[in-house]
């Protein structure tokens, strides 16, 4: 390993604040070293190579130069020396002159500009790579791609993309149109001002409009805002004879006319328009609005006075502008709730999920360990299919079956079993789903799904987790459950004896629910699924085994884990599987050994754990610090570290 150092020759270093600062820096400085190269890391400014070479520091990169002369403590350096010693003991010892000199004044200048420079330069340092960087990527991206891009987006966001188009196309209509038809306000003054100007003479023109009480008038008095609005309106810039500067646009516009001569009487109408659109004097200098009763006084101090009135209705384009104001400032507050609204009834509308007899995979095959169960429903099956001809008896077929239970005992699985055994078209629906924010839309919902059943029938009507909607009434003040359990409790009533809609419905609450629906001829039949006895946890454990490739043979593992397992339901056997498939997977085998059967059963015991080491590495730390615990606890490690886990398998394996 060759070595250098860095020596300071402190003749260079202004003042003591610089020395120490140096210092400092100088103490944080870095050394690498490399084959050919060592790098200086001065950590707050970057990297600065020096080429080993008899050269030394003669052989310095730029940057490296530029650090010592530019100066790292805020003053130039005017000497720098090195010394290396390379690998094979040679030596070199080589000196910086500063690049900059120059008197005290020079030095305050060099200051200013080389923390700029310092600046600019760090922040080029890191502007660059990452300027690199992204030229590289554009580089690398095509037009073609990007064109594929944005037409890829554009079809899987059709509806999105038409909708906000339209909806910006009609907001810059209604925007343009507002803009284009902008007529400067007039000022609007108290109804005194009117009468005062009236008695003084002042008042030139005077219009009543129609339709509302607002009175527009003109006066022959130049106030500032006239002066200024006729130094910015265009018509007084063109050369117009015989026009008075009081005049108001319309007259001016006409007088505009007459004089040219070229303009048709057409023309001069547009123009009036757009002239009283675009500048800013308005068509009424003033507008006020009228007092009730008042009127006589006012017209006859105008008819005394000689003054120009009259009355005309609100210009069309004015209405509309109104109109789509009101309706603007109207529609955005309102569109958030109209928003809220069209997805609830977007989501009230959707079709409750029916499944066909073909698609339908699950058959009581796949249902084991609740037999007494399949057997209840299985007679369902027969009459819907026709097997049994229950009519001739004079009885009926039940409308509704409740399956009860606790979680995951297959009670979902058996209703689609059920569904596909009957080939029937299935409705499944989950109760949560009939609760709505709208009252009465729930109650729609059920509407829907049995009048949609009742024309595919025979059909079978699934509601999951009953008790979302089917609890006791009059416990709460949500009208709209008690709505919606109404509405079942009527659908239910409501089917003709012939029509074979049979309503299965589970829940694992059936106290929560309301007497109502469980009295004969509703949910008249209750199937009762409970947790399965060992031979059920066998039988479960063979379904779920069947396309699990095993080392040993499936009887004996089903055997083995069935007798393991006391108290699991369906889905704990179905997840101990998949556990064991997974940790087969991960530990790159080919079939599911005893092993992972086993680590799967503790895992859906006791968690995920690290339990090979933690109890015995906790309590062997305890026996360290405190050794009578064992023997207090009545237990010993060697027992511990044997073949016996914490669920006593150890006689099987
Ligand atoms: N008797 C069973 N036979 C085979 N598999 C079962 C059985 N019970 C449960 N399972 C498995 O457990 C999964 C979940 O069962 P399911 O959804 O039918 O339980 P559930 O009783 O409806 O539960 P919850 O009351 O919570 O809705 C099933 O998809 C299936 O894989």
């Amino acid at each position: 390993m060759s070595s250098f150092s860095v020596v300071c020759n402190s003749g260079f270093l202004a003042t003591q604040h610089n020395l120490g600062v140096y210092s400092g820096k100088i103490k944080s400085l870095r050394r690498y070293s490399y084959s050919s190269h060592t790098s200086f890391c001065f950590p707050s400014v970057g990297f600065y190579n020096c080429c080993k070479s008899s050269q030394c520091l003669l052989g310095c990169n730029n940057r490296f130069r530029r650090f010592l002369n530019g100066g790292i403590v805020g003053a130039p350096l005017l000497s720098f020396s090195v010394c290396c010693k390379s690998r094979n003991g040679a030596s070199c010892n080589s000196e910086i002159r500063p690049v900059m000199s120059g008197n005290s004044g020079d030095k305050e200048t060099h200051l200013g500009k080389r923390g700029n420079g310092k600046l600019r330069r760090r922040s080029s340092l890191r502007l660059r790579p990452r300027l690199r960087l992204l030229a590289l990527r554009l580089k690398r991206v095509s037009l073609r791609s990007v064109l594929n891009d944005v037409v890829m987006f554009l079809r899987k966001n059709i509806r999105r993309v038409t909708l906000s188009t339209l909806i910006s196309f009609v907001l810059g209509m209604c925007y343009l149109f507002l803009k284009l038809t902008a007529s400067p306000s007039t000022k609007v003054v108290p109804y005194s001002d009117l009468i005062t100007s009236l008695q003084s003479g002042s008042v030139t023109k005077v219009l009543l409009e129609e339709g509302s009480r607002r009175i527009y008038y003109n006066t022959n008095l130049q106030g500032p805002d006239t002066q200024i609005a006729e130094e910015k309106s265009p018509v007084v810039s063109e050369p117009v004879e015989n026009v008075e500067v009081n005049q108001p646009v319309e007259d001016v516009a006409n007088t505009v006319a007459k004089n040219s001569g070229a303009r048709t009487g057409q023309a001069v109408n547009v123009w009036k328009k757009f002239s009283r659109s675009q500048s800013s004097i308005p068509e009424w200098q003033f507008s006020t609005r009228k007092i009730d009763h008042d009127e006589k006084f006012l017209l006859s101090l105008m008819r005394e006075k000689g003054i120009t009135y009259s009355s005309a209705p609100q210009s069309p384009l004015a209405s509309m502008r109104n109109i789509l104001i009101t309706v603007i400032s109207l529609w955005i507050p309102l569109s958030p709730l109209m928003w809220l609204l069209y997805r609830q009834l977007s989501a009230a509308n959707s079709p409750a999920k029916k499944r066909r007899p073909n698609k339908q995979m699950v058959g009581f095959d796949d249902v084991e360990g609740v037999d007494a169960a399949k057997v209840e429903l299985m007679e369902i099956v027969s009459c819907l299919q026709g097997a049994i001809n229950y009519k001739k008896l004079g009885a009926k077929l039940p409308r509704g079956v409740l399956l009860v239970g606790p979680p995951g005992t297959g009670k979902t699985l058996l209703a689609r079993a059920v569904a596909g055994e009957a080939g029937v078209p299935f409705f499944t629906v989950s109760a949560s789903e009939f609760v709505e924010l709208f009252v009465g839309r729930g109650a729609a919902r059920i509407r829907d799904l049995f009048s949609a059943a009742r024309k595919c029938a025979p059909a079978i009507i699934f509601i999951d987790e009953l008790d979302a909607v089917g609890g006791k009434r009059g416990r709460s003040f949500n009208d709209e459950r008690d709505q919606t359990l109404n509405q079942l409790l009527t659908e239910m009533d409501g089917f003709e004896s012939d029509a074979k809609v049979v309503v299965i419905a589970a829940t694992n609450r059936p106290e929560a629910l309301d007497p109502a629906l469980c009295r004969p001829g509703r949910f008249s039949r209750k199937v009762l699924v409970g947790e399965p006895d060992e031979e059920g946890r066998r039988k479960i454990l063979a379904v779920h085994l069947r396309g699990i490739p095993l080392e040993e043979d499936t009887q004996l593992i089903c055997d083995l884990v069935a007798s393991l397992t006391p108290g699991f339901v369906g889905a704990d056997l179905a997840n101990i599987v998949n556990e064991a498939a997974l940790l087969a997977a991960r530990g790159g085998s080919e079939t599911v050994t005893r092993e992972n059967i086993m680590e799967a059963i503790e895992r859906a015991k006791f968690g995920i754990n690290d339990r090979q080491q933690r109890p015995n590495t906790i309590s062997k730390e305890l026996g360290k610090l405190f050794p009578w615990m064992p023997s207090l606890m009545g237990r010993n490690d060697t027992k511990q570290d044997g073949l016996q886990g914490p669920m006593g398998y150890q006689t099987l394996s």
